[in-house]
């Protein structure tokens, strides 16, 4: 058995050849730039008008003639004399001529012509081409990671497709005799089948969109064919359940035919100390200890890093804080844990209710409190290590 920090050093040290992929831009949120992103244009594209007002050419006395009117999206160039301006708004190209743009709130007008009580200043309210950026520029880095407002940078720029890191093709597999569909009815003895469709949304959160479900008998032979398949057509398999030491448990050995390399198996730490994780040369392997709350923690402590390294985003794991707890706590046994628990503020509370098969205390938490193996007692308001869950 090895220890978390040994797991997390061997999770964190494998290595994966990222994959590019062209993506819609409309489809890229949360994706990260493979490459430079270089402007195809100048943005803004023309002198702006960045105020509904007039556009002058200036003179020397605050009285001026306007000619004419420049409307948002019109390619109208009037030519203006010392004196001259045109009424303009906002997003409208300023005409070569002006010098200026003064905002209409600060202009009488009477007929053809207006009088300025302030003083005018040359390169107000003008947005200059290119004033964003310039045709030929570096836009968005490579290893930028598409926000919303990313994409919609990227969008006024014209652009429609990106080069991003993809995600990872995934295979989840179920395991387990007494597991039935939810919807179905439960004869004695069976219980509805979860890990599946809560890997399956922890996934989608990732960004992750080639997801491949699985689900097999506790039997050698359709094991070995089911795994043998998703190793075949996967970068990344998930296994869920069969991993410990009972008869019926025959992942392990089914991963050692298939000549899955072992990197760990085992690890003392609760919920979670049957994980598995291995490779051969183009697949990862975890299989995930049955237990429901065992396999989300190992999901988002072990599968969740790599995932977003594939990914290229360089944040891999969970945000980590130190928080107070509100009680006394003392650990049982010599393993390491990960406690359900529920920040607010400044400290932690670890929630009752802590067993692997239950999943009731998890639904509420917001946070994993990770508690050393060599950590026996903590006191009310001692700073604890606290993973922050995705929201
Ligand atoms: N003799 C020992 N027994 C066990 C040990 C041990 O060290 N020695 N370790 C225990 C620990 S810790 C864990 S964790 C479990 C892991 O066992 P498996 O990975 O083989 O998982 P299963 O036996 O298949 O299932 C465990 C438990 O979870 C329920 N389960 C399984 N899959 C699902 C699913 N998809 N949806 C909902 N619930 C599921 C299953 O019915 C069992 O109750 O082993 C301990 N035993
Ligand atoms: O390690 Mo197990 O996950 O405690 O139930």
């Amino acid at each position: 058995m090895i220890s978390v920090t040994e797991a997390l050093s061997i999770v964190s040290n494998v290595t994966y050849t990222p994959k590019k992929a062209t993506v819609l831009l409309k489809n890229a949120d949360g994706f990260v730039l493979s490459d430079d992103v270089v402007s195809p244009i100048n943005m803004p594209p023309f002198r702006q008008s960045a105020m509904d007002g007039y556009a002058l050419s200036l003179h020397n006395n605050n009285s001026y003639e306007i000619i004419g009117e420049v409307p948002a999206g019109s390619n109208i160039n009037y030519s203006l004399s010392p004196g001259q301006g045109v009424r303009i708004f906002t997003g409208a190209r300023v005409p070569n001529d002006a010098e200026t743009v003064i905002m209409q709130e600060k202009v009488h007008r009477s007929g053809n012509h207006i009088s300025i009580e302030d003083q005018v200043l040359s390169n107000s309210n003008i947005r200059p081409t290119g004033e964003q950026i310039k045709e030929g520029e570096v836009a968005l880095k490579k290893g930028t990671q598409l926000t919303p407002a990313g994409i919609g940078y990227l969008a006024g720029l014209g652009i429609t497709e990106v080069q991003v890191f993809t995600s990872p093709s995934i295979a989840i597999i179920t395991t387990g005799n007494e597991l039935v569909t939810p919807g179905l009815p439960l004869q004695e003895g069976q219980i509805y089948e979860s890990n599946s469709v809560q890997l399956e949304v922890a996934l989608k959160r990732l960004n992750v969109k080639k997801i491949q479900n699985y689900t097999v008998q506790d039997d050698y032979e359709s094991t070995k064919n089911t795994v043998k398949e998703a190793i075949t057509n996967h970068e990344i398999v998930l296994i869920s359940g069969g991993i410990s030491v009972g008869d019926y448990d025959f992942v392990k050995d089914v991963l050692a035919e298939l000549q899955i390399v072992e990197l760990f198996y085992k690890i003392k730490q609760k919920p979670g100390k049957p994980l598995f994780f291995g490779r051969n040369s183009d697949t990862l392997v975890y299989a995930l200890p049955g237990n429901p709350a065992s396999s989300l923690t190992c999901f988002y402590i072990y599968v969740l890093p790599t995932i977003r390294k594939i990914m290229g985003i360089t944040s891999e794991g969970l945000k980590r804080t130190t928080k107070a707890i509100t009680k006394d706590f003392s650990k049982k046994g010599d393993r390491a844990q990960f406690l359900k628990a529920k920040v607010s503020g400044k400290t932690v509370e670890i929630l009752e209710g802590q067993s692997s098969a239950m999943l009731l205390t998890y639904a509420i938490a917001n946070a994993l409190v990770y508690i050393p193996e060599n950590m026996n007692t903590i006191s009310k308001g001692d700073l604890v290590e606290t993973i922050i869950l995705p929201k």
